[in-house]
C-alpha cells in the first residue's frame, strides 16, 4: 500500500496523459482510496473497496481500466468489430452516465493521433432501443460500456455481441447491485462473461453485502478499506432535529427559506410525495410565501429517463440557492459538488442508504452538512441505532419555524389548495398511502413501529382532512374513550363540519365531467336499489298482511264455525254413523285446507318478490 499521495509514488506507471488529465481536474493528490487502489487493480489483482462517500473510488477503477486498455492493445484496429474490453455496471442511469462523462473527461486528453478510447453508455431511455446500442457498439468500437444491469442484460443477449474479449468488470455500488432487486440480472451478466478477468467492487457500503461478493466470481481479491471512524467523512456534519410530525414540512420549509445554503438535496420517502410536495411548494413560491429566487427542482424513479437526466444537469448547472426534491434514485454516487446541505424527511427504510443520502455532500473534502428528520415519539431511538453503527449524530436543538403563516393557518392554507381541485386530494392521499407503506418497510423495525405511528397529524402534514382507510392503521387506531374530546370525527374526518365530497369538483373540466356521469351513474343505481328495496318492504308488508289477516283471522273464523257447525250437528243428531263419519271427513278437510293454506302462503311472498 502506498503511503504518500503524490500521484508521483503511485506504484505503478501513469500514461502521460492521464497525468495531464488529473493536473486539469485539479486532483493535486491522490485520495486514500486511489493510492491504495491504483496500483493493486491495475496489476491484476481482483479488488473488493469500501471507502466514504466522495473520496473518489469513481477515479480509482478508471485510471486503471484505462491503463489496461492500452497495455492489453484493445486502442489498436485489431480490437474485434463488436467485442467490448471492459464492463461498469451501476445500479441507476444518472450514475451510469456521470461515470461515463468521469471517463469521457480522461479522455479529452488522449492522444488524437492515436486509435481512439471510446466509452458508450448502455441504459433504458424511450429515445434508444438495445439495437440502436449495438449499431452504436458495431460503428463507434467502444472498448468501455458503462450502464445499467436490465439494459446491459438485454444488449450482451443480442447475437452479435461478442463477450470473450471482456477483461474486466466493475461493479460500482457494488452492495446495491447484489440485493434482492439486481442479484439475478447481474448474476446473468457475470455468466455470460470470460473468467478470466479482472473484477472489481466499490461501494461505501460493501461490507453489507456480506458473502454474495462472491457470486460475483472474485478470485483471490484484495479487499480495501478507507474508512473513517464515523463511517462518514470527516468534512461531513450529520445533524438530526426532534419534529412534531405535523409540523415536519413546515419545518422544512423554514429551513430550504432561511439557511444559507448553494445546493440543497430533499429526500421524500415516495414518488409520489416528491410530486405532491413539489406542486405544493410551487404554489407557496407564486404566492411570494417560499423565496422566488430558489430554484426547484424534483426528480425520481417514475420520471421518464431524459427528463430525469435534464433535470439533474439543470440542477447541477444552476449555481446557487437551488433544491433538488428526490428520493433514492439519488441517493447513492450522484456526485455534485456545490451540494452543501442535504435533508432527510424522513430516514431511509435501509440504513446503510442513510450514508448515501447524506454523503451527497461533505464530498472531497468539502464542507457539507446533513440533517435528519426524526418524528417524536419513538423516532428518537434511530439515534442510539446509528450510534451502534458507528455513525454518530448530533441534534440541533430548539430549531424555530420562521416566515411562514401560523401553524394552524399554514394547514387551512394547504387545505384551500387541495379543496381548489379535487385531483390534489387524491394525489394527497396516494401520497399518505404511500408513505404509510413506505413506513411498514423499515428494516429497523423496533422503532419506525405502525403501532406508534401518529396518524392524525401526519395526515395533516400531507395537508388532508380526512384520515384514508387502509387496513394496515384501521386496526391501530385507537377507540377513543372520550369522543367529545376526539380529534377523529365520524368516518376518519379531521374536520368538522365534514367536505360535501359530492360537490368537491376537479380541476380539469373533463377529470369533472367524468366524475360528475359516474356519480349520476352510482346515484342511479342506488335509486334503483332503493326502489327495488321499498317494493320488497311493501310486498312484504302485503303478503304478512295477507297471511295474518287471511289466513290467522279467516281461519280461527272458520274453524270456530265449524267447530260449532259440528258440536250442534253431533248434539241434535246422535243416531246416524254415515253422518258422523261425514261430519268427520268435514273437519278433516278444513285441518287439510288449513294445512295448504300454510305451505302456499311462502310461495305468495316468493311471487311477489319476483316482480
Ligand atoms: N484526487 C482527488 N483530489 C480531489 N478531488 C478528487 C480526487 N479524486 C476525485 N475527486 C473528486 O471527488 C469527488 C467524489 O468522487 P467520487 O464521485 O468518485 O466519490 P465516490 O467515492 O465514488 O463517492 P460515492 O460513494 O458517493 O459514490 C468528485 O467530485 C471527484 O471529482
Amino acid at each position: 500500500m502506498s503511503k504518500s499521495l503524490s500521484w508521483d509514488d503511485l506504484d505503478c506507471p501513469v500514461q502521460p496523459w492521464i497525468r495531464t488529465a488529473i493536473e486539469v481536474m485539479g486532483f493535486d493528490q491522490m485520495t486514500p482510496v486511489q493510492a491504495s487502489t491504483i496500483p493493486l487493480f491495475a496489476k491484476n489483482k481482483d479488488v473488493v473497496v469500501e471507502s466514504v462517500t466522495g473520496s473518489g473510488k469513481t477515479v480509482s477503477f478508471v485510471i486503471p481500466i484505462l491503463e489496461k486498455v492500452i497495455a492489453e492493445n484493445a486502442n489498436t484496429k485489431n480490437f474485434k468489430k463488436a467485442h467490448f474490453h471492459t464492463l461498469i455496471v451501476s445500479p441507476t442511469r444518472e450514475l451510469s452516465k456521470q461515470i461515463k462523462s468521469v471517463i469521457d473527461q480522461f479522455l479529452e486528453h488522449y492522444p488524437e493521433d492515436q486509435y481512439p478510447i471510446r466509452a458508450q453508455l448502455l441504459v433504458g431511455t424511450n429515445e434508444s432501443t438495445v439495437r440502436d446500442d449495438v449499431n452504436d457498439l458495431i460503428e463507434n468500437r467502444p472498448q468501455i460500456l458503462v450502464g445499467t444491469p436490465g439494459r446491459i442484460l438485454d444488449f450482451l443477449q443480442m447475437p452479435v455481441v461478442k463477450t470473450t474479449s471482456c477483461s474486466m468488470v466493475i461493479l460500482d455500488e457494488a452492495d446495491r447491485l447484489l440485493d434482492v432487486s439486481f442479484v439475478k440480472d447481474v448474476e446473468r451478466i457475470l455468466s455470460v462473461l470470460p473468467k478470466q478477468r479482472r473484477t472489481g467492487l466499490f461501494s461505501a457500503t460493501i461490507s453489507s453485502a456480506g458473502n454474495t461478493i462472491f457470486k460475483t466470481g472474485l478470485r483471490n481479491p484484495v479487499k480495501i478499506t478507507v474508512n473513517s471512524k464515523n463511517h462518514a467523512p470527516s468534512s461531513l456534519k450529520l445533524n438530526y432535529i426532534v419534529v412534531d410530525p405535523e409540523l415536519k414540512f413546515q419545518q422544512l420549509l423554514s429551513i430550504v427559506n432561511n439557511y444559507r445554503y448553494k445546493k440543497c438535496i430533499v429526500y421524500f420517502p415516495t414518488c409520489i410525495s416528491v410530486t405532491y410536495f413539489y406542486s405544493f411548494i410551487q404554489f407557496l413560491q407564486s404566492k411570494g410565501i417560499i423565496n422566488e429566487n430558489l430554484s426547484i427542482f424534483s426528480l425520481h424513479g417514475k420520471l421518464q429517463t431524459v427528463s430525469r437526466m435534464k433535470t439533474l444537469e439543470k440542477f447541477t448547472e444552476t449555481l446557487d440557492n437551488s433544491v433538488l426534491l428526490t428520493t433514492d434514485v439519488a441517493a447513492r454516487g450522484i456526485d455534485i459538488p456545490d451540494v452543501d446541505l442535504v435533508i432527510q424527511l424522513d430516514p431511509p427504510t435501509d440504513s446503510d442508504i442513510f450514508l448515501h443520502r447524506c454523503g451527497r455532500t461533505g464530498r472531497a473534502n468539502r464542507i457539507g452538512k446533513a440533517i435528519t428528520f426524526l418524528n417524536k415519539g419513538r423516532e428518537e431511538d434511530y439515534v442510539p441505532f446509528m450510534q451502534v453503527k458507528n455513525v454518530e449524530l448530533e441534534e440541533i436543538k430548539d430549531l424555530t419555524i420562521k416566515g411562514l403563516p401560523k401553524p394552524e393557518e399554514f394547514y387551512n392554507m394547504f387545505k384551500n389548495w387541495i379543496l381548489a381541485d379535487r385531483s390534489r386530494f387524491d394525489h394527497g392521499v396516494k401520497s399518505f398511502v404511500a408513505f404509510i407503506r413506505y413506513y411498514s418497510n423499515h428494516s429497523a423495525s423496533s422503532i419506525f413501529r405502525l403501532q406508534t405511528l401518529d396518524y392524525v397529524s401526519i395526515c395533516k402534514m400531507y395537508g388532508l382532512f380526512r384520515l384514508p382507510r387502509m387496513p394496515e392503521i384501521t386496526k391501530y387506531l385507537k377507540k377513543d374513550d372520550d369522543p367529545e374530546n376526539s380529534v377523529i370525527f365520524k368516518d376518519g374526518w379531521l374536520v368538522d363540519p365534514p367536505v360535501d365530497l359530492d360537490s368537491f369538483a376537479y380541476a380539469d373540466k373533463k377529470q369533472e365531467k367524468k366524475r360528475l356521469d359516474e356519480l349520476k351513474h352510482l346515484k342511479d343505481i342506488h335509486d334503483k336499489k332503493k326502489l327495488k328495496f321499498e317494493l320488497k318492504k311493501k310486498n312484504m308488508a302485503w303478503s304478512n298482511k295477507t297471511e295474518t289477516k287471511e289466513t290467522k283471522a279467516e281461519r280461527r273464523l272458520k274453524m270456530s264455525i265449524k267447530r260449532k257447525a259440528i258440536e250442534d250437528q253431533l248434539a241434535k243428531e246422535d243416531n246416524g254413523d254415515s253422518e258422523d263419519d261425514e261430519v268427520k271427513q268435514d273437519w278433516k278437510e278444513v285441518v287439510m285446507q288449513n294445512k295448504r293454506q300454510k305451505t302456499s302462503s311462502s310461495g305468495i311472498q316468493g311471487s311477489f318478490d319476483d316482480l
